[in-house]
C-alpha cells in the first residue's frame, strides 16, 4: 500500500484493503499464525488485554485461547464514552458476552476489573516505524497512556501483512507499539525506533 496523506484517508484505504480480506482460509490461517507467533514472544509476567474481533479484523481468539492454555489470565476491554480509557474486564471462555457501545462483545459488569501488563492492540494501519492507526477515537493512546503511568505495559499490534503502509501519519499522543505481529512476521519496535529486528520463524 501506498501512503495517503492524512489519517482519514489512510483509514479508508486500510479498511478497504482489511474487508478484501475475505477468503476464510486465508483469515484462519493468519489468526493460527498470530497465536503461534504471539506464544513464541517472550511477555512480560501479567494479565493480558485482547479484543473481541469486529468486522473484517484479524481474529485473536485462537491467541487468547492459547495464552489461556499458557496460564495466562485474559482480559477484554469495554468501551466507555467517548474521550475515556478503555476498562478491562476478565474473560474465561465460558462466561456469556454483552454487547457494548460499538456492538462490541464485551465481559458484563460481575467480571472483575484487571490492569493488563501485555495489550494486544487491533491495527486498522501500520508502518515499520512501529506507528500505527486505529479507529480515531484514540481509545487505545488514553489506555496505553493509563496504564503506562502505573505500571509497564508490552503493547502488541496486530494486522494482516497487507495493513502495511510506507508511513502512518503520526499524532501528538501516539502511544508506542513494542511489537507488530502479523501472519508474516514479528516486528520488533525498538523504543529508540532506530535499528528494527525482525523474527522470522
Ligand atoms: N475488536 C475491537 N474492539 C475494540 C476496539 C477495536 O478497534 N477493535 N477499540 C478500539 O479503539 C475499542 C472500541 N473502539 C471503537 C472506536 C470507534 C468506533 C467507531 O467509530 N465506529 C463507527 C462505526 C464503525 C463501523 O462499523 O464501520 C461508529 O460507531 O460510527 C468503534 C469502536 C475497544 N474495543
Ligand atoms: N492520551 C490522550 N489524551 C487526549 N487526547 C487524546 C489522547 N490520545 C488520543 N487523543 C485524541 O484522540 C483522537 C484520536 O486519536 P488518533 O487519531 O491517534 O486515534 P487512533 O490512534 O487512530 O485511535 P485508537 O487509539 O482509538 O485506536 C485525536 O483527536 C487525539 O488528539
Amino acid at each position: 500500500m501506498t501512503a495517503p496523506h492524512g489519517k482519514d484517508a489512510a483509514r479508508s484505504l486500510a479498511r478497504a484493503v482489511r474487508d478484501a480480506i475475505a477468503d476464510p482460509a486465508e483469515r484462519a490461517h493468519a489468526a493460527a499464525a498470530i497465536r503461534d507467533r504471539i506464544a513464541a514472544l517472550d511477555l512480560p509476567a501479567g494479565e493480558v488485554g485482547g479484543y473481541w474481533p469486529l468486522g473484517s479484523e484479524l481474529d485473536v481468539r485462537p491467541a487468547l485461547h492459547h495464552l489461556r492454555t499458557l496460564g495466562r489470565t485474559v482480559a477484554l476491554p469495554v468501551s466507555g464514552p467517548r474521550g475515556s480509557a478503555l476498562v478491562f474486564r476478565r474473560w474465561r471462555p465460558e462466561d456469556v458476552l454483552v454487547k457494548g457501545r460499538y456492538g462490541i462483545h464485551e465481559p458484563d459488569g460481575s467480571s472483575p476489573e484487571l490492569r493488563p501488563a501485555v495489550l494486544l492492540v487491533p491495527l486498522l494501519a501500520f508502518d515499520r516505524r512501529g506507528h500505527r492507526l486505529g479507529y480515531g477515537a484514540g481509545y487505545y493512546d488514553r489506555t496505553l497512556e493509563a496504564l503506562r503511568a502505573v505500571h509497564p505495559v508490552l503493547a502488541v499490534g496486530v494486522a494482516f501483512a497487507a495493513q502495511e503502509l510506507e508511513a502512518v501519519p503520526v499524532g501528538a499522543h501516539d502511544q508506542p507499539l513494542d511489537w507488530i505481529v502479523t501472519e508474516r512476521e514479528a516486528l520488533g519496535i525498538s523504543t529508540e525506533r532506530e535499528a528494527l529486528r525482525t523474527s522470522r520463524h
